[in-house]
């Protein structure tokens, strides 16, 4: 049922590149994939630079009419108000962002998000229109247990309560082994597929199984042009959310173009 699902390849930056090196990094990147004649229809291309990064980065990708699109790493649960240091849905919509990243480990371990901040990012972030990438995925410990699933999945379900059928059909869940992030260990494909299947076994328990099948369900950690076609061969695996290897134009566009090379 993977056939009306649209690959996503996105590049989360974290707290690298600064406004100016993301101008040239998506320039870059938009040459790259202008070379190649990538087709955007078949595989989308974003970027979720740092905060700081997107009003220079909107102001490329409208100026340059480029196809690729863009978002953010997080957004207040909040609408407005004195919540210093926050950034609002508003504030991003404002500035054409179509995702947001929400609940990245790195959100849940440094900032402590629990799973209720979480869920409440999520419904911020339809609020105003923008998609978010849920991110989901265990911790060393608990896959040395063998308890991924179970784990993984009640993430999932908390991230998603009351929200509606409507928006979760927009929703792109990534799920991210948190041992595999900038580690260099990359989950097998069949680790991955296990997760990402049984992440839409339970969309499909929670709404229903044309809404599933429709959601786009990412990996990543540690994804490379090297490693990439073996991970979107799996079923259930429809893009990867890159951290490192996004920062440089030239992987991140060929990880893009996965179809076009068969790595051995
Ligand atoms: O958001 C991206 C992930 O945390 C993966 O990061 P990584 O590709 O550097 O392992």
């Amino acid at each position: 049922m993977a056939t009306t699902r649209t690959p996503l390849m996105a590049g989360n930056w974290k707290m690298n590149l600064d406004h100016q090196q993301a101008i040239s990094t998506v320039q870059k990147l938009a040459w790259s994939l202008k070379d190649a004649k990538h087709d955007y229809a078949a595989v989308e291309v974003a970027v979720l630079p740092p905060f700081t990064d997107l009003r220079s980065v909107q102001t490329l990708v409208d100026g340059d009419k480029l196809e690729l699109v863009y978002g953010a790493q997080d957004l207040s649960r909040h609408e407005s108000g004195a919540y210093t240091g926050e950034i609002s849905g508003t504030m991003l919509a404002k500035l054409g962002c179509t995702y947001v990243a929400v609940g990245h480990s790195e959100r849940r371990e440094y900032h402590a998000e629990t799973d209720d901040v979480v869920n409440d990012k999520v419904r911020a972030a339809f609020a105003h229109g923008l998609t978010p990438i849920l991110c989901v995925g265990e911790g060393l410990e608990i896959r040395k247990a063998g308890d991924q699933v179970s784990y993984t999945l009640r993430q999932v379900e908390a991230a998603l309560a009351d929200v509606p059928a409507e928006q979760v059909a927009q929703v792109v869940i990534a799920y991210e082994p948190v041992w595999a992030i900038g580690t260099g260990e990359v989950a097998t494909p069949e680790d991955a597929q296990e997760v990402c299947g049984a992440i839409r076994r339970v969309l499909g328990e929670l709404y229903d199984q044309t809404v599933a099948d429709g959601i786009r369900v990412l990996y990543g950690g540690s994804v490379k042009s090297g490693n990439v076609a073996q991970i979107m061969a799996q079923p259930d695996v429809d893009g990867a959310l890159v951290g490192g290897a996004s920062l440089d134009p030239e992987e991140f566009a060929k990880i893009a173009r996965y179809q076009s090379h068969v790595t051995a």
